[in-house]
């Protein structure tokens, strides 16, 4: 009988394998931190890569650095002048960041800044070409807003894990205290309804929001 996990098994088998830097930095990021799965992974990657290609953009946005992967993948598709910052509040995070984007020769082209995003993206005086939300779900909106004035009209927004597990869904029963959950789908719905961009839920993995800038 055929199951959503049988089709992304088969859709993975179907993908571009990750190089062999990624699926190191992947394996050793499940070998050595906790909540790993935090990481983009595979397809999700190749994605993230594959987007970055299509837009070719020139200036990128990383909130969620995390061990560095997302941003290796968001940097393939860049100009050759581009540049990828990307915001990690976690210091602990930072040598092994800078050590992957060292070996992947790109410390020229993605910009580490350790610090609160909320704090960082302000000093930030860019036009975005495209931004990857991916920092703490129950600030999704705060991000948004903050970034959007500054991704250029017809600028790309990608915000990650807008499914949550699920429970974005109104139908999957959550306690009234849990505010990450709360905070998603108040953030899904207005995105859904905001004039100023364009958008599509991709329901990969656990949720993708491709959004564009009107
Ligand atoms: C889901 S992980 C990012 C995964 C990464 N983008 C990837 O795909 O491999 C979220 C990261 O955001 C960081 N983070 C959480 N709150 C943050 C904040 N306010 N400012 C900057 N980073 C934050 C966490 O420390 C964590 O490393």
């Amino acid at each position: 009988m055929y199951s959503p996990d049988d089709a992304q098994r088969y859709a993975d088998h179907h993908t571009t394998p990750e190089s062999p830097l990624l699926a190191r930095l992947n394996r050793e990021t499940h070998v050595q931190l906790l909540h790993a799965r935090m990481l983009s992974g595979h397809a999700q990657g190749r994605l993230l890569s594959m987007v970055s290609h299509m837009i070719r953009p020139r200036r990128i946005l990383e909130l969620g650095t995390f061990t560095g992967y997302s941003a290796l993948c968001l940097a393939e598709g860049m100009t050759a002048d581009g540049v990828l910052h990307t915001v990690e509040q976690n210091p602990e995070l930072e040598t092994r960041i800078r050590r992957y984007v060292q070996e992947a020769g790109e410390e020229a082209r993605i910009q580490l800044h350790i610090g609160n995003a909320r704090d960082i993206v302000p000093t930030l005086a860019e036009t975005w070409d495209m931004v990857f939300i991916d920092a703490d779900k129950i600030n999704n909106d705060t991000y948004y807003e903050l970034v959007l004035p500054q991704v250029r009209p017809g600028g790309f927004l990608l915000i990650d894990n807008v499914l949550w597990g699920g429970k974005a869904l109104d139908s999957y029963p959550i306690k009234p205290s849990d505010k990450d959950t709360l905070a998603v789908r108040a953030f899904n719905d207005k995105v859904q309804a905001d004039k100023r961009v364009e958008n599509v839920f991709l329901p990969l993995r656990d949720g993708l929001f491709l959004v564009r800038k009107i």
